[in-house]
């Protein structure tokens, strides 16, 4: 199971010397979608510039122009770019064109997707990667978390691998740990965290018990 390290609220100097602090913990470093707006495919080239050997997500997840969009990711030098359930099919399919080119992979972020069990079944039938549960800020600021849908994704999905992301935090991942997904996301409750290190410590300790 892999914790992966969601950058989104910093700026990149910051974000560098987070990610410094907390890379023993770190599987996957998440270029957030807000970071990725704000510095665009230089934050990625950086990153993989100071951590050549830790794995890569461009979270900017696309609605459009599949091909070119994840080209930018794979081409910066990420690992794992996101494309958005909700687009058309044939954006999700550019993007796994563009990943088979590079070698790379695919996550496919669920957000608002109504019905989880069709788009899990659509998703895997065109060779996605990564299915990724999320419950995003605005939803969390609502009072939701991602639980429910990590078991539905987890009944449905057959090959994907699974990711969860959504307010996840040291007091909440036990839950998450026992659903066995192969990747927990983690942004505020790492870096807003009054010790981020702990934080990660304590999250990446739950996640190997
Ligand atoms: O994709 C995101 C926001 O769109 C976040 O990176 C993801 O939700 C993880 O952050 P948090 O743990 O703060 O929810």
């Amino acid at each position: 199971m892999k914790l992966q390290l969601a950058l989104d609220e910093l700026k990149l100097p910051e974000a560098l010397a987070l990610a410094e602090k907390v890379i023993d913990y770190v599987d996957i470093i998440e270029i957030g979608t807000p970071f990725v707006i704000d510095e665009g495919m230089n934050a990625v080239r950086k990153f993989r510039e100071k951590f050549p050997h830790v794995e890569i997500l461009s979270d900017e997840k696309i609605m459009d122009g599949g091909h070119l969009e994840s080209k930018l990711a794979f081409e910066a030098g990420a690992n794992y770019v996101t494309v958005l359930g909700v687009t058309d099919i044939l954006t999700v399919k550019a993007c796994l064109k563009a990943a088979k080119e590079y070698n790379k992979e695919v996550v496919v972020d669920m957000i608002c997707v109504e019905d989880l069990p069709t788009k899990i079944r659509e998703m895997e039938e065109i060779g996605a990667h990564v299915l990724a549960v999320h419950t995003g800020a605005d939803q969390q600021a609502a009072g939701r978390q991602p639980i429910d849908d990590l078991k539905v994704m987890v009944a449905h999905a057959k090959k994907a691998k699974i990711a969860v992301a959504g307010g996840i935090n040291s007091k909440t991942i036990h839950k998450y740990v026992e659903l066995n997904p192969d990747i927990i996301i983690v942004g505020s409750g790492i870096g807003n965290a009054a010790d981020p290190v702990e934080e990660a410590r304590l999250i990446k300790q739950a996640m190997t018990k």
